[in-house]
């Protein structure tokens, strides 16, 4: 007997998912056919004379092994065998440029970065996925979990958002955000000591779903003035669902997403909406429905704040005092252009930025505090606890804080041995390992050749200047920025460039060599343009967390065997040998916690 076929429980189905898979055939057979006659008629491209690793498959290139959750080492080994400038394969031998070459960097970030553009895949994937307006919103989202995206827009909409937002991220906003990031550490700590009281002094916990879960609040709390958790109690907020599933799901997706730029150029949105609820894929329907949960919580939160608003304003004087919140701030500021016929936001601008900022500060940020925490936990690095332990209690002798307890903003600034930690952290172990471009113009990259000793043993490099050389780059191709490559190159860091040495940040550094970095010379935050307009905010949140914590307890490895995944962000899962061989993987980085 034939099996039936299931799709949502709809009878009607089987006959349309057949006819997608006929449709969905027919479409990448002319993606195929496209991809070799443009590169048939386009002249000789100077990629083809670059090294790289060989395709794993004509159809699908190197994508399977950039796009792959154990794809660490593969990215790592690129910059290690074939130097800073590397050609790796698309769909159908489509040559693209995997770069962590300082003097490419530069000229892509900061010297020419109209020639290049956040991928044109992100925008016609939204196109393809959502209907008009909601395509527009999903965009948002999904251009910063993939890469950069502050708005759905290129050139003058991306720079007027930006100016827009840059200043909310100032020292002055921030200084005020302490008390509430501390709220969110403090409350963490209690909920830790309590379970670590149950069994004793100590007890083991997963600190990487704990350091989500503060993050999430944390980031809740000072951009949206909104509790997605309150960290004491079980959390089941369909946001926060949506938001720790979207990641994983979308990069499950991401070889699929390379068609996007094609298809998205069939018909008027509204079909290719239809064509995406109609699409036979448990990750395509979860994508859909996650961004539906996304835009409509940020809608909601918005019609509360403008309400919040109204009543301050008829309020006796602002007696209960404004809100801090980012976007409450950005809203006032937002009225008071509006008034003034200046430059303003959108509502639906202003719901993108809500849930742009949530993802951009979430699970970045419990990624660099997982690693931290995992760093310090090793036995050889325990002795760091104790120095960024013994210089908080030092910097408390002169703090005149109404409890003695909590740091403020510029002794915060002032810890050199937990400010060497995370930026060695942030440095070796990028939350985000690449970000991709392509080029809008036909462009000439110049590079330093450091392509030398060919070598097959990852992590056995050894560099060697050849001299700056440049390679013709025509339109349409696509770049990975290779952030973890830049931040582990010897020729920038020294020949200990892949150990974690905090102590390098308490030392001169050994190389002139510049990388286009916003923040410290690494890459982390990326530069220029684009880079991370919250990374100050970041890196506020992230010394409150870790001073809180290290304050109050000493951590601890156990015997689990951890290992870091990529996908976009990079997260750590417990790998457990089973009888006969068999090994599995489940999310989780477990600690021993002791409350001191
Ligand atoms: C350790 C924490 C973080 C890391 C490593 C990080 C990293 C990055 C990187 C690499 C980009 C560039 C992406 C690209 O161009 O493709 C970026 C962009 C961005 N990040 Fe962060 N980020 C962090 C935390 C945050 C936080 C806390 C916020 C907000 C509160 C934030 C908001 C944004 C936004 C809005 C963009 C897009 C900027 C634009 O395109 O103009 N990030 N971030």
């Amino acid at each position: 007997m034939k099996s039936q076929t299931r799709f949502w429980g709809s009878p009607f189905i089987p006959p349309i998912s057949m006819t997608l898979t006929s449709v969905a055939a027919v479409f990448v057979a002319l993606y195929a056919i496209s991809r070799l006659f443009s590169r048939l008629v386009a002249p000789r491209s100077q990629i083809r004379d670059l090294p790289g690793p060989p395709p794993q498959s004509w159809a699908t290139g190197n994508l399977r092994q950039l796009f792959n959750a154990k794809g660490l080492r593969f990215h790592q080994s690129l910059t290690d065998v074939y130097g800073g400038i590397v050609k790796i394969y698309g769909f159908f031998g489509d040559e693209q440029l995997y770069i962590a070459d300082p003097q490419a960097l530069q000229h892509i970030i900061l010297r020419e970065p109209d020639a290049f553009e956040e991928t044109a895949i992100f925008t016609e994937q939204a196109a393809l996925f959502l209907s008009e307006t909601d395509a527009y919103n999903f965009f948002r989202t999904n251009k910063v979990i993939f890469g950069p995206g502050l708005v759905a827009t290129t050139g003058e909409q991306h720079a007027r958002q930006r100016r827009l937002v840059t200043p909310i991220f100032g020292v002055p906003h921030l200084r005020q955000l302490v008390p509430v990031f501390y709220r969110a550490a403090e409350r963490l700590a209690d909920v830790l000591h309590s379970q670590a009281s149950i069994e004793g002094q100590s007890a083991t916990m997963d600190m990487s779903e704990w350091m989500s879960r503060v993050a999430l609040e944390s980031v809740g709390q000072t951009v949206l003035g909104y509790s997605f958790d309150p960290l004491d109690s079980p959390h089941n907020n369909p946001y926060t669902a949506a938001i720790k599933e979207l990641i994983p799901t979308l990069f499950s997706l991401a070889i699929v997403r390379e068609l996007a730029p094609f298809l998205a150029k069939i018909g008027p949105p509204s079909f290719r909406r239809k064509l995406v609820e109609w699409t036979p894929h448990n990750a395509v329907q979860r994508v859909k429905n996650m961004a539906d949960v996304m835009h409509k919580t940020a809608q909601d939160i918005l019609e509360r704040k403008r309400e919040e608003m109204a009543r301050d304003d008829t309020d006796d004087q602002g007696a209960r005092g404004k809100a801090k919140d980012i976007i409450s701030i950005l809203l006032r500021a937002n009225e008071q252009a509006k008034a003034q016929n200046a430059e303003q936001l959108s509502d639906l601008e202003l719901t993108g930025q809500m849930t742009v900022l949530i993802f951009g500060a979430q699970d970045t940020t419990a990624s660099c505090l997982s690693r931290v925490l995992y760093q310090l936990a090793q036995p050889q690095h325990r002795g760091f606890q104790d120095k960024i332990r013994r210089e908080i209690q030092m910097a408390k002798l002169d703090v005149h804080s109404e409890d003695g307890v909590r740091l403020d903003y510029d002794a915060l600034g002032k810890l050199p041995i937990l400010d060497a930690v995370l930026k060695e952290t942030l440095r070796l172990f990028p939350p985000v390992p690449f970000v991709r471009r392509s080029v809008k113009k036909e462009t000439l990259i110049p590079y330093v050749s450091q392509c030398s000793a060919l070598n097959s043993d990852v992590g056995g490099t050894q560099e060697m200047d050849m001299g700056v050389k440049t390679v013709r780059v025509p339109a349409g191709t696509i770049l990975f920025m290779s952030i973890m490559g830049a931040n582990r190159l010897e020729s920038v860091w020294g020949t200990d460039a892949k150990e974690w040495n905090p102590e390098r940040w308490l030392e001169a550094m050994p190389s002139a060599v510049k990388l286009p970095g916003v923040f410290q010379n690494m890459m982390s935050f990326l530069g220029g343009g684009r880079s991370c307009v919250g990374y100050k905010f970041a890196l506020l949140e992230m010394k409150i967390i870790l001073a809180v914590l290290i304050s109050r307890f000493a951590f601890s490895t156990t015997q689990d065997e951890i290992v870091w995944n990529l996908s976009q962000i990079i997260s750590p899962s417990i790998r457990e040998k089973m009888g006969s061989g068999l090994q599995v993987e489940r999310k989780g980085m477990p600690l021993i916690v002791e409350s001191l």
